[in-house]
Formats: structure tokens, C-alpha cells, sequence
């Protein structure tokens, strides 16, 4: 990373509230390298550019850090990791975090827990795996104090993915982009099916970009249903108060 590069770290994370100390601008640079060197193998992120890894990856990260949900020490899932945002930026921005990194697709599991390794962010164990199925293992079910999640999926399906993983008294925290209020009131009436309250629809922009950012809190009211999720791919096909993509 360049001092551009760590600039607009340094800048963004400053915009949001957040201070990165020297070694944790230093864990970004190498954490930069390693992404560039994993896309090149595996195609991780359609993002090139240093200013837009920084801005839209690390940056936009870190946002979930606004509103103080993630400042104390906390089990956090992070369902539909990709290539280990915002869980990878969050381990080296708050140590204390037990971050657990989830998603359907191996090989992107495989560069999360290689890179967390080298990172030596040791609180961090990656797991692979659908959110339907791993909800409903006691080892995950009912186990987290929060879940994160960035760009997976419409707010209705993400409830009925995301609450199951939730104590009760928990908190998902959704990274979105605009949010609709479409979308905004069927995640409303899909997360009190599931069992869950929209607590707070954070919107704001992203440092220096100024592209739109809305920041959904969900609290876990009471138990989830059993029959949450539904099977594999049922909450994508018939997502629950909202219409299927397509
Ligand atoms: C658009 S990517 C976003 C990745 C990352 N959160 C980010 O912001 O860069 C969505 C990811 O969610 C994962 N995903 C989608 N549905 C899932 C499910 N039901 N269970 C587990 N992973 C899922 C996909 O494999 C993909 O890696």
C-alpha cells in the first residue's frame, strides 16, 4: 500500500471515529498485499484500484464500528465472509473481537483463515458452510452476541439467515448500500417472524466517496422459531414478506 493508500486508511477510519494505531495500519499494508496476491489466484474482489481496496473494502468494513455495537468483547459471526470482509478489518481494528468468519464457499474460507494466520489474528476461526445448515447446528444456533454481514442479500432473507446464529439479546448488524423502503419493511416483518426488532437504520456516506451506506441494527428479541431458516436456498427462493430476485 502506498502513503496514498494509508492516507485514505487512516482518513476514513478517522471519519468514522475510529484511531488506527502504526501496527494496525501496518497489518492493513500487509493485508493489502496478500489480497492482491489472493485475487490473482482466486479472484476474490472485482475491486483493483488502492483507493478503492481501501475505501470499499477496509473502510467500508469498519463502518459496522459506527453506532458502538462491536466495542466491548463479543462472539461475532460474519455471515457470508467473501474474502473475509468486514470480519479481516475488524480483527485488526478491535483485537478483542472473537470473529467467526462463515461462508458457502471453500475456497475464499481457505484464504480468510491462511490470511488471518499471517496477520497472526489469532481470535479469528474461519468456518465453512450455508447459513441454513449451520443454523441449525447447536454448535453455531443461538451461540453469538453479533452477527455481521456486507452486501449478502436482501434484508428479509438476511434476518431469516441471520437471527438463528443470535443469543437472544444479540444484535445483527447489516451492511447495506440505499436501502429502499420496500425492502426496509419487509426486513421489518420478516425480523419479527424470526424474532427479531429493527432497532436502529443508520444512514450515512462513505468517507471521501460519498456513496450511499445504510447501517441496519437488528436486536434478537426472543427465540427464533424452529422452523427458521428454512432449507438450503428456500430463503433466497421465496424470501419471507418480499418477492424473489428475477
Ligand atoms: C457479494 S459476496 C460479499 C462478501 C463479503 N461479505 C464482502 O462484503 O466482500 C456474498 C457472499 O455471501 C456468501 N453467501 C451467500 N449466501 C450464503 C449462505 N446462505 N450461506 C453462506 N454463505 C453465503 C457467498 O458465498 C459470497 O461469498
Amino acid at each position: 500500500m502506498t502513503g496514498n493508500g494509508e492516507a485514505l486508511l487512516l482518513g476514513g477510519a478517522a471519519a468514522l471515529g475510529i484511531k488506527l494505531e502504526a501496527s494496525q495500519v501496518a497489518t492493513f499494508r500487509q493485508l493489502y498485499a496478500l489480497l492482491l496476491e489472493g485475487n490473482a489466484r482466486l479472484n476474490l474482489t472485482a475491486l483493483k484500484t488502492e483507493q478503492d481496496i481501501v475505501l470499499k473494502h477496509f473502510v467500508d468494513s469498519l463502518s459496522c464500528l459506527r453506532g458502538h455495537h462491536l466495542d466491548t468483547p463479543a462472539k461475532v459471526l460474519d455471515l457470508g465472509t467473501g474474502g473475509g470482509f468486514p470480519s479481516l478489518p475488524l480483527a485488526i481494528a478491535r483485537p478483542t473481537l472473537e470473529l467467526v468468519p462463515m461462508d458457502a464457499t471453500r475456497k475464499k474460507i481457505d484464504f480468510v483463515r491462511e490470511t488471518a494466520h499471517t496477520l497472526g489474528l489469532s481470535r479469528v476461526t474461519p468456518v465453512v458452510g450455508r447459513a441454513e445448515t449451520l443454523g441449525r447446528d447447536p454448535e453455531f444456533r443461538a451461540q453469538h452476541d453479533r452477527v455481521v454481514a456486507r452486501a449478502v442479500s436482501a434484508l428479509p432473507i438476511l434476518v431469516e439467515l441471520a437471527l438463528p446464529f443470535l443469543k437472544v439479546g444479540g444484535l445483527l448488524l447489516a451492511q447495506k448500500g440505499a436501502l429502499s423502503g420496500d425492502e426496509l419493511d419487509a426486513g421489518a416483518q420478516a425480523a419479527l417472524e424470526v424474532g427479531g426488532r429493527i432497532q436502529e437504520v443508520d444512514e450515512f456516506t462513505l468517507p471521501s466517496l460519498g456513496d450511499a451506506r445504510t447501517l441496519v441494527v437488528v436486536e434478537k428479541i426472543r427465540a427464533t422459531p424452529p422452523r427458521y431458516p428454512r432449507r438450503d436456498g428456500l430463503p433466497n427462493q421465496q424470501p419471507l414478506f418480499w418477492k424473489a430476485k428475477g
